[in-house]
């Protein structure tokens, strides 16, 4: 049997288990709900005191109306599968249902996600872009070792323990599988989405590849050091994507594309690994080490100069970032109830316009309500 059908027996096993032994207990003997810590396109986490312990924790919650039980088990099952890598948010074994959710607990992240320390067009210092870079890569690594594909990285799922980010942890395995998933079209596109992902037609399948998480973290690193995106999606009709594409092709004889040329040429060769256009030619995430002792960003008054006169692409991006701010909210309203299967992926949430979440948000109380009637695997 080959490694990765072991992977997936064993996964499967967990989540058979997990469906089994799901106890019932009164979360509100248990819990005390504290704050809403977020919300994304399937539920929301709420940070919780354990009363006996005395101990924080944050419990992430699925609407069972859009969350298949399918969907749910498997990510509370990777999550623990994953859970002892120090770059990875910590799973404790302890699943239940209520009326209306599937839940299970995590260590809560008191810092908030990487996305709420960013300023839109302000990158953010060098020592922490790397330290993040570092982390990330490592938790990408160990992900990518088990044959797991993480799928949705981005700002908002990389939880942060300080605000220097010196423990920084990748969350959120909703979207996550094992390689050679068949992967169908998206009905949208993110600026973190790979080219290959991009250019799907409509009955084409792609098989699920760590490669895809790469060229995310290539996206990622980039706007953790500017403060926007590289470009809005990876189609050669968005102009700033062509140009570094054609750029990518011919970089002896071609102008570096002005947004990358505040980066020096050492960092420029790490880009062009990570976010390589051929998925087969691009670097593992942990090609970023190799890189941890050079200048990454220029600072000459020469090359700001160049940096404000592009000022107008900037603030292009700038809006990007705060389009997906937008959007971050309008996705939750969006359902999950497609098949984990079948691919239906982050990106037609993202697509969910004019949504309003905080009519369809229910109150804390409504919330600790609703978790009179609970199951609860709590082992
Ligand atoms: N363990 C945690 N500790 C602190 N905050 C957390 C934790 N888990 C999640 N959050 C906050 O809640 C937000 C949403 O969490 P998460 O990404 O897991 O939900 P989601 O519904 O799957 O979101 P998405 O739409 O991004 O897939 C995160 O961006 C983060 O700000």
């Amino acid at each position: 049997m080959s490694e990765m059908d072991e992977n997936e027996e064993i996964l499967q096993e967990m989540m058979n288990l997990t469906a089994k032994s799901l106890r019932h207990i009164d979360l509100k003997e248990h819990y005390r709900v504290i704050m809403d810590l977020g919300a994304g396109s399937y539920g929301h986490v709420l940070q919780v005191e354990h009363k006996a312990r005395d101990k924080s924790m944050a419990i992430k919650l699925m609407k069972k109306k859009s969350t298949k039980k399918e969907s749910f088990l498997m990510e509370y099952c990777v999550s623990l599968c994953l859970s002892s890598h120090p770059n990875i948010i910590g799973t404790y074994t302890v699943a239940f249902e209520t009326n209306k959710y599937f839940a299970f607990a995590q260590e809560l992240a008191p810092a908030g996600d990487l996305y709420s320390i960013l300023e839109p067009g302000v990158g953010l210092p060098e020592t922490i872009v790397k330290r993040c870079a570092m982390q990330l890569a490592e938790a990408l690594d160990f992900m990518h070792s088990k044959a797991l594909v993480h799928r949705d990285v981005k700002l908002d799922n990389i939880l942060i323990f300080d605000k220097d980010c010196h423990n920084i942890k990748l969350a959120d395995f909703g979207l996550t599988r094992l390689e050679g998933f068949l992967l169908s079209p998206m009905s949208g596109t993110l600026p973190y989405s790979a080219p290959e992902l991009c250019i799907l037609e409509e009955s084409d399948n792609l098989e699920l590849d760590s490669s895809l998480d790469v060229w995310a973290f290539g996206v990622l690193i980039f706007c953790i050091s500017t403060g926007y995106f590289p470009w809005d999606t990876a189609l050669c009709k968005d102009k700033n994507y062509e140009e570094f594409a054609l750029w990518q092709s011919n970089p002896e004889h071609l102008d570096i594309p002005s947004s990358w040329k505040q980066f020096t040429h050492h960092v420029l060769d790490m880009f062009q690994k990570l976010l390589k256009i051929n998925p087969d030619k691009r670097r593992p995430a942990i090609e970023v080490q190799k890189y941890l002792k050079v200048p990454w960003k220029k600072c000459s008054l020469k090359e700001n100069t160049n940096i404000l006169d592009n000022s107008k692409y900037l603030n292009k991006n700038v809006d990007n970032m705060n389009f997906l701010q937008d959007n971050a909210q309008n996705e939750s309203k969006s359902t999950r109830n497609s098949s984990t299967i079948s691919e239906d992926s982050s990106m037609a949430n993202i697509s969910a316009h004019g949504a309003n979440w905080e009519e369809q948000r229910p109150s804390l109380d409504e919330l600790a309500e609703d978790m009179d009637n609970v199951s609860l695997t709590d082992n």
